[in-house]
């Protein structure tokens, strides 16, 4: 049997992809150990990549080329837009971020890039570009998740975010993005290669991001000295 054309795109990109789904981050998620600091960073920097994440997605319902892919992406859209918008808001008040305080934060490198990425994929109007970015953001996801050997974490915070991207559900809608990119992808191949190889590199950049930065509730004293965020003083 030929190999999957997704198969192949994930092989010519097997080191980054190896370096995001074994990444330090998902190594402490996944046995609840994440700091609280880095937890609170990467869903701040999260919750902004949603927003071009479900432009991406609106570009996919417009683009398809068949009916029932479209309902499809329009279910997955309802799903996003609603539960996983109030873990977020959970999370939040859980970790004693205000919205106040997220607006202070600036995106970080690989926020920005991964959402010039979904906005040029959604502006192409291209079906496989727009597939090739969505398929690496759910696939590197299901993944990690379900690499989890031991109990779910106890912390909310850390399980549910584990459980979202590890069930049957997730499962099926990963295994259908493939199969619609194995279907067209093989005729537009270097658009795919090419979006596809990117979303990569930022998803690894993404993690490697939360351990770069300070504690997020400490923006605004003087501690925190980045540039970043000296509009405050204005
Ligand atoms: C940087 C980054 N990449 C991929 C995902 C995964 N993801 C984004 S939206 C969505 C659908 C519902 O969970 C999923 C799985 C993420 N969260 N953050």
């Amino acid at each position: 049997m030929s190999q999957r054309f997704t198969d192949g795109l994930r092989e010519e990109n097997r080191p980054t992809w190896d370096e995001a789904v074994g990444h330090r981050f998902v190594q402490e998620l996944l046995s609840g150990d994440v700091d609280d600091a880095v937890m609170s960073n990467y869903l701040i920097q999260d919750h902004r990549f949603l927003d071009a994440f479900v432009t991406l997605l609106g570009s996919a319902i417009a683009t398809a080329d068949t009916f029932e892919a479209r309902l499809r992406f329009g279910r997955f859209a309802g799903i996003i837009c609603s539960e996983e918008n109030t873990y977020f808001l959970r999370s939040f008040e859980a970790l004693n971020i205000s919205e106040a305080l997220r607006d202070r934060i600036p995106d970080t490198e690989p926020t920005g890039g991964f959402a010039a990425l979904m906005r040029e994929a959604a502006h192409t109007r291209d079906y496989v570009a727009i597939l090739a970015v969505l398929t690496v953001a759910e696939w590197l996801y299901y993944e990690w998740a379900r690499m989890r050997q031991g109990p779910l974490p106890e912390n909310f915070v850390h399980a549910e975010w584990i459980t979202l991207h590890d069930n049957p559900a997730f499962a099926e809608f990963v295994e259908f993005l493939r199969n619609e990119l194995d279907r067209l992808g093989a005729d537009a191949a270097e658009v795919a290669r090419d979006f596809f190889g990117r979303a990569v590199q930022l998803e690894r950049q993404f993690f490697d991001a939360v351990y770069a930065q300070n504690d997020p509730r400490d923006a605004g004293t003087p501690r925190n000295t980045s540039a970043d965020y000296a509009q405050e003083e204005n």
